[in-house]
C-alpha cells in the first residue's frame, strides 16, 4: 500500500500517488455520466450503429496499444527462460479458449463475459493496492468480493439495465460459431436477469457493509465507495456498448498508469538488460529505437495475425451482422480470447512480477 494513502479523501483528485491519473479516470466517468442522463432526459437515444463505431474506437484506436505496452513491460528484464515460458504458456491457452466456442459456443461466451469481469476486478484491486490502500479489505475472501464487484459492475449492471441490447449482442457473437447457437437458452433471459440483478445488489452491499465495518478511518473504504457506486452508476445510465467500450481506455487503462506511477519509486531495477528483448537496455539509443520499433511490429503481427486466423476459422466472422455491429461482436470475442492469458498467465501465473505488479 501506498505510503500516502493515509491521506486518501474522497476528492475527484486523490491526494496519493497516481492520484492525478485517478482523478482523470474518475472525471471521465462523471462526464459520460452527466452527457448520456442529460440525452435521456431530452429523449435523445443513440443508435446502436453510433454506439458500434464508439466501441470500436474506445477498444481498438484508445485501447488495443494499452494492452500491447502491458505484456512489453512485463515481459522485459526477465530471463529468456521466463519469456518463452510465458509465450508458450500464452498460446497454449489462446488455443483452448478458441476450442471451447467452437465445441460450446454458449460456455465460450459464458467465459469472455468472465473475462472482462476478471480483468476488470483483479486489475482495479491492485489499483487500490497500490494508491489510496485497501486497508479495509482484511481477508482474501473480501479481497475477491471486492474483485467481483468492481469488476462484476462491467457486465451485471448493462444485464440489468440494457437487457435487449446485451441478448442481440450476446446472440451475435454466439452465431459467430453456430448460428443460432443462443436461442436454446434465450428463453431464460428474463429470469437470468433479475437473478444476476438481485445477485450483484446484495454483492454490492455485502461488499460495502462488510468494507464499512472493517475500515480504519484512512480514507481508503471511502474512496472505494465513491468509486464501486460510480462504476453502478455509468454502466446503468450509459448505454452497454458505449460503457464497455469507453471503459477500457478510459478507466481501466488509465488507472493501470496510476498503478505504475505509484510504484515505480519502489521497483528496483533488479535485472537489467537480461532476455530476449535486452536490446531495449542497450546504451545504444539507436539500438533501442529500433528493437522498440521491432517489438511494435511483431506485438501488430501477433496481434492481428490472431484475429485474421480467427476470422478465417469462422464461417461467419460477423455472426450474420452488418458492419459496424458485427465488428463490435467479432472484437469482444477476440480481444476476451487474447484478454484471457492476460489474466491467467500474465497476472496468476506470474505472482512476481504480472501485470499487476505491486511491490
Ligand atoms: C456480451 C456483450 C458484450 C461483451 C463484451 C466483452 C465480452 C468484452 C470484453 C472485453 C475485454 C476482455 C477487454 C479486455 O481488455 C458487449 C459487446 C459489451 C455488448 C453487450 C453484450
Amino acid at each position: 500500500m501506498s505510503e500516502h494513502a493515509s491521506r486518501s479523501t474522497v476528492r475527484l483528485v486523490p491526494d496519493v500517488a497516481g492520484g492525478t491519473t485517478l482523478g482523470v479516470s474518475r472525471a471521465a466517468l462523471l462526464a459520460l455520466i452527466a452527457v448520456f442522463a442529460g440525452a435521456t432526459l431530452v429523449g435523445v437515444e443513440v443508435s446502436l450503429q453510433t454506439q458500434a463505431v464508439v466501441y470500436l474506437f474506445g477498444m481498438v484506436a484508445m485501447n488495443l496499444p494499452h494492452g500491447g505496452f502491458e505484456h512489453f513491460n512485463n515481459l522485459r528484464r526477465r530471463t529468456t527462460e521466463f519469456q518463452l515460458r510465458y509465450v508458450g504458456l500464452y498460446l497454449g491457452s489462446i488455443a483452448a479458449f478458441v476450442a471451447l466456442l467452437f465445441l460450446a459456443p454458449v460456455a465460450g461466451l459464458a467465459l469472455a463475459i468472465s473475462v472482462a469481469v476478471a480483468k476488470g476486478g483483479h486489475g482495479g484491486l491492485h489499483v487500490m493496492d497500490a494508491t489510496y490502500g485497501t486497508d479495509h479489505l482484511q481477508t482474501n475472501r473480501q479481497r475477491a468480493l471486492a474483485a467481483l464487484v468492481r469488476g462484476g459492475a462491467v457486465m451485471a449492471v448493462p444485464i440489468f439495465f440494457f437487457p435487449e441490447t446485451f441478448h442481440t449482442f450476446s446472440a451475435i457473437m454466439v452465431d459467430i460459431f453456430e448460428p443460432g447457437g443462443l436461442t436454446a437458452v434465450s428463453p431464460y433471459f428474463d429470469t437470468t436477469r433479475w437473478l444476476i440483478g438481485a445477485g450483484y445488489g446484495a454483492l454490492v452491499v455485502a461488499h460495502l457493509g462488510l468494507g464499512y465495518l472493517r475500515s480504519s478511518g484512512t480514507g481508503s473504504y471511502a474512496a472505494d465507495l465513491f468509486e464501486t457506486l460510480l462504476l453502478v452508476a455509468y454502466f446503468a445510465v450509459v448505454p452497454v456498448v458505449v460503457a464497455v467500450g469507453l471503459y477500457f481506455p478510459l478507466w481501466y487503462s488509465a488507472r493501470q498508469v496510476a498503478r505504475t506511477t505509484a510504484v515505480d519509486d519502489d521497483t528496483a531495477e533488479e535485472s537489467n538488460g537480461e532476455g530476449l528483448l535486452a536490446v531495449l537496455d542497450s546504451n545504444d539509443t539507436r539500438l533501442v529505437a529500433l528493437g522498440a520499433w521491432g517489438v511494435l511490429i511483431a506485438g501488430s503481427i501477433a496481434t492481428f495475425g490472431l484475429a485474421a486466423l480467427l476470422w478465417a476459422l469462422s464461417s461467419r466472422p460477423l455472426g450474420g451482422a452488418t458492419l459496424p455491429i458485427g465488428l463490435v461482436a467479432f472484437w469482444s470475442i477476440f480481444i476476451s480470447i487474447i484478454a484471457l492469458p492476460h489474466v491467467v498467465i500474465g497476472s496468476w501465473y506470474d505472482r512476481d512480477r504480472g501485470i499487476w505488479y505491486v511491490p
